[in-house]
């Protein structure tokens, strides 16, 4: 039996997509490149060889996508900045019409009411920073801090709500340890260096906005809640080994002061006695935290699995997404109340849930029928409102993704948008999830 769905009065319904994935034009009017149009330009990184240089063109069309969050009764929209727009050395020099493309986004926003809500760090490092170490270069936490002062200076005004960085463990996991996300290392004591300046960076970043902002800053992390695969003690140890890698490592440092004891022992000699002012640093006190939710995983002990000797169990009887993603919204509740009991009541928003199925446009009428996608959407606002009901100060939730966009490594193929993107034309066209969307926001949960 279904528990009665119901959502806060004032809470923030939305959509979310990253600069790289959507905009196009990565080195239009004096922007500089990223990590990731060198990654794209690899053979074999990226599949079909697709790459952002044209993706939703939303850099020229932002005025026809806000008009479309507009149909669909949006409140709010999650969007983050290119790095090397505004700063096309990752540092120096500060490219006017790369400020002139967001400022425009934001006043479009605005004249919709429809939020802004900016992600600072959303993978896509300037190029000239990654010749000078990226990530694995300490100096990165002034880097950072320099550029995002000059959007705080810029937007503040503007912009009420701020995210340092989009999911620091992706960017470690995908960019250092394994290789298979930009840019593109295979190596252990690199992640561990990366991971903890990525969190100095973060640090840095929101110390720097309590001189200058106005308004809320926080920090969006994935959590993927990880359950046993049996009682085993091995079992049990594999899973407490993959929370603390992928949940507690990013959180842990900013609330409790210290990482996970379990990843100095995984990492061994790759991960240091980091200096203690680092954590004076990172644990900067936040406004919120953004949670990016998809699916969990049961986990099973694997010795020979590098490096955390680990797997993942699949479970026969789910659904899964076509990210190999197993659909289960009871991970979403679990995430959220979990979080609370460990982390303690705190303003907490839901930046991205949603799911990849393969939808092809309806040749008669051109409809986009999105029936998996439209379950998984129903099932995790129960699981959501199960959290709420249980107390826990869930604010918003902003639906991934707004378009079919660039799924990073994986191309064009992988589609999360409620609204279909024609990659030839670039005509949008609302997927049935999208009209089931605008009805939950429009009656804020009721039609459920
Ligand atoms: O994969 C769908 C989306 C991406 O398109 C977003 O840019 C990114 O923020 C994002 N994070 C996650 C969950 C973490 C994850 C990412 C990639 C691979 C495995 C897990 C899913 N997504």
């Amino acid at each position: 039996m279904s528990k009665p769905i119901h959502f806060p009065p004032d809470f923030i319904w939305g959509s979310a997509t990253s600069a790289y994935q959507i905009e196009g034009s990565p080195l239009a009017d004096g922007a500089g490149p990223s990590i990731w149009q060198r990654f794209c330009a690899v053979p074999g990184n990226v599949r079909d060889g697709d790459n952002g240089d044209i993706a939703c063109d939303h850099y020229n069309r932002y005025k026809e996508d806000v008009a479309l969050m507009a149909r669909l009764g949006l409140k709010a929209y999650r969007f983050s900045v290119s790095w090397s727009r505004i700063l096309p050395q990752g540092r120096g020099a500060v490219n006017q019409p790369g400020l002139d493309f967001y400022s425009k986004l934001i006043d479009e926003l605005l004249a919709h009411g429809i939020e802004p809500m900016v992600t600072l760090y959303h993978w896509d490092l300037p190029a000239a920073l990654d010749d000078r170490g990226g990530w694995l270069n300490p100096d990165i936490a002034d880097w950072f801090t320099d550029y995002t002062r000059i959007l705080f200076k810029a937007f503040d005004g503007r912009v009420k709500s701020w995210a340092t960085l989009n999911e620091p463990w992706v960017v470690t996991d995908g960019g250092y340890m394994h290789g298979t996300l930009a840019p593109g290392h295979r190596n252990l004591h690199e992640a561990a260096l990366a991971s903890h300046n990525l969190m100095r960076a973060h640090g840095s970043a929101v110390q720097a906005y309590r001189e200058i902002g106005r308004h809320q800053i926080g920090i969006v992390v994935n959590i993927e809640p990880k359950y046993p695969a049996s009682q085993s003690q091995e079992d049990l140890d594999a899973t407490r080994r993959a929370d603390a890698y992928m949940n507690r490592q990013y959180l842990d440092p900013i609330f409790l002061g210290s990482y996970p004891p379990e990843l100095k022992q995984m990492f061994g000699d790759a991960w240091p006695d980091w200096p203690a002012a680092d954590f004076d640093l990172i644990g900067q006190k936040l406004d919120f935290v953004g949670i990016n939710y998809y699916t969990r995983s049961v986990v099973r002990n694997e010795p020979s699995n590098w490096p955390l000797k680990v797997a993942p169990v699949r479970q026969p009887q789910a659904t899964y997404t076509e990210t190999g993603w197993e659909v289960f919204p009871q991970g979403l509740t679990d995430t959220l109340t979990t979080f609370t009991q460990r982390y303690g009541p705190m303003p907490v928003y839901i930046m991205e849930n949603g799911s990849a199925f393969y939808d092809p446009p309806n040749a008669e009428n051109g409809r986009v029928h999105d029936p998996l996608r439209i379950d998984c959407l129903r099932k995790n606002m129960q699981a959501l409102s199960n959290a709420l009901a249980q107390g826990v100060d869930v604010r918003g939730y902003m639906v991934w993704s707004l378009l079919d966009n660039l799924e990073w490594s994986l191309g064009f193929a992988k589609r999360f948008g409620i609204v279909h993107v024609n990659f030839e034309t670039q005509q949008r066209t609302l997927k049935d999830s999208a009209y089931l969307y605008a009805d939950i926001v429009a009656s804020n949960g009721a039609c459920l």
